[in-house]
């Protein structure tokens, strides 16, 4: 797909498409990042997902495609320029490759990753719904939008509260059974007797999760007059900073709900038991079995964190515990101490916006610069740009010894000098951002030396930046040649 030939010349890019047209374009807007130095002429190849199956008029579109699998925020999108981006539903793509994937609660199949999706963005914090693993993998960071959404998320804990603390649903519906009735003047005082509650002021929430909705809870919790107490292993200094004077921290889930009389939720979904590593079913009986028989547990960080069978023992059992909890259920929908909310955490005009622009500004300094943030598996990485007369090319790779020096000397072998370097890893993954300034008057075959570079053991794929939005990509899957 990619060839960069550099010449003395500065002229506008000029970019041949095999055997169809010559077209000249001008350099991509202010904002994106190319190559200014040298004209850049890139040859595409045919092969692989550029041409099996997609329509001859979306061939050699000189822009980003970024796909939508759910309904995103317009606001959001506009973060894309559109004379570099087009953004299209999923279902509206009819074929035409994908550079990056946008979505919100979608569960995403792998194969609904192109080979020629180089990101994937979550509008939102959990990516339980996206294969993670098997992206890093194959090399694609995943990203999402820490702490866009919490506010809206935080609002509707503390709406939680109040409605696990007085039986608001309860008497609003009890109010139209009488109203169809016509009985409402005449029971409304009698009646209230059913659903009395009691205050939040003085009572103990236990948040289990510190993070950015977690935080948040317990900030606005402490200003209602409740007392804290908090369990978060991974607490980072920046959480704790945010978190109230005075608050406890507990060693585990079990001490911290011990004395609560509401606790709150506020961890990712991992796959697997607390024994696998996993949070799957972490409020269970062994945990169920700690918390006071009134205890009302808030639940608006994912259904499956919560053992249904157990929380309907407990709720069994007598006593006026509660459930209340942002997600469908099987076995508690039913339940007269549980109140289920269609997943409207996030559902704010607000959260949508800002993790909707947060997202399509991840991408587009990944995709335009080569930047690494907001990255669920890849690691943090960002090298400035030195000035606009070198390329910049990335690399992903397997993280083991010796890949990062057979990278350098595939471009010493090609005589080409790096201005600047920085390599970054992550578990399995190492990410590499790599300047290079070709001499004035060099000439060099980059699909060769791109060739060269992706198919070595333990590289993943590489991207050479610069001229033509959407080219420069190839990728080395299972020893096989994607460009
Ligand atoms: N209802 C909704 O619409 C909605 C919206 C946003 C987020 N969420 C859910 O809420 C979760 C938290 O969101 P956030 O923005 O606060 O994320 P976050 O990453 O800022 O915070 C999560 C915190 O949980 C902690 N944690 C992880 N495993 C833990 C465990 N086993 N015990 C205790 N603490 C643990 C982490 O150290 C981190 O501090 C998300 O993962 C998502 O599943 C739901
Ligand atoms: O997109 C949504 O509405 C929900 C998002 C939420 O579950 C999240 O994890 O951020």
């Amino acid at each position: 797909m990619t060839l960069l030939r550099i010449t003395a010349t500065r002229t506008a890019l000029r970019v041949p498409f095999i055997g169809t047209k010559t077209t000249t374009v001008t350099p991509v807007s202010l904002s994106a990042r190319c190559y200014s130095g040298h004209p850049i002429k890139v040859t595409h190849y045919e092969s692989g997902w550029t041409a099996d199956g997609v329509d001859d008029s979306i061939k050699g579109i000189e822009k980003y495609c970024t796909q939508t699998f759910n309904k995103i925020s317009q606001v959001g999108l506009s973060v894309f320029p559109k004379d570099l981006y087009d953004v299209i539903p999923r279902d509206e793509a009819h074929g035409r490759p994908a550079h990056a994937l946008m979505l919100r609660s979608h569960k995403l199949q792998e194969d609904q990753v192109d080979p020629s999706v180089r990101a994937i963005a979550r509008c939102g914090a959990g990516t339980n719904n996206i294969p993670v693993a098997r992206m890093t993998e194959l090399g694609i960071p995943v990203f999402n939008t820490p702490g866009a959404n919490a506010n809206a998320v935080k609002e509707l804990v503390l709406c939680g509260l109040f409605l696990g603390s007085r039986r608001v649903i309860d008497g609003i519906n009890h109010m139209k059974d009488l109203g169809k009735q016509g009985l409402a003047r005449e029971r409304v005082e009698k009646d209230k007797a059913l659903f009395g509650g009691r205050e939040i002021k003085g009572k103990r929430l236990a948040v289990i999760g510190l993070g950015h909705i977690g935080a948040a809870t317990a900030r606005d919790a402490h200003s209602l007059g409740m007392d804290l107490v908090g369990y978060d292993p991974g607490l980072s200094v920046k959480s704790a900073m945010k978190l109230p004077r005075n608050m406890d921290l507990a060693d585990s889930i079990s001490s911290a709900v011990a004395n609560a009389d509401y606790i709150s939720l506020n961890i990712p979904y991992i796959k697997g038991t607390p024994e696998e590593g996993g949070t799957h079913g972490i409020i269970g009986h062994a945990v169920l079995r700690h918390m006071k028989s009134d205890a009302v547990i808030l639940n608006f960080a994912r259904g499956e964190l919560v053992d249904s069978v157990a929380m309907k023992e407990f709720l069994d059992k007598g006593g006026e515990g509660r459930y209340i909890s942002d997600f469908p259920d099987d076995v508690l929908w039913n339940h007269e101490n549980v109140v289920i909310i269609p997943h409207l955490g996030a559902s704010t005009g607000e959260a949508e916006d800002s993790a909707a622009a947060m997202a399509a500004e991840t991408l587009r300094l990944y995709l335009e610069h080569g930047t690494i943030r907001h990255s669920v598996n890849f690691p943090d990485t960002s090298l400035q740009e030195k000035d606009s007369n070198h390329i910049r090319i990335t690399v992903v790779n397997k993280n083991k010894p010796g890949v990062l020096s057979a990278i350098t000397d595939v471009f010493a072998k090609h005589g080409l000098n790096i201005v600047q370097q920085i390599n970054h890893s992550r578990g399995e993954i190492a990410y590499n951002v790599i300047d290079i300034e070709p001499a004035a008057g060099d000439s060099h075959d980059f699909r060769e030396l791109q060739k060269e570079l992706t198919m070595h053991d333990g590289i993943l794929s590489s991207r050479i930046m610069g001229g033509v939005a959407g080219n420069g990509y190839a990728r080395n899957i299972d020893g096989t040649y994607y460009a």
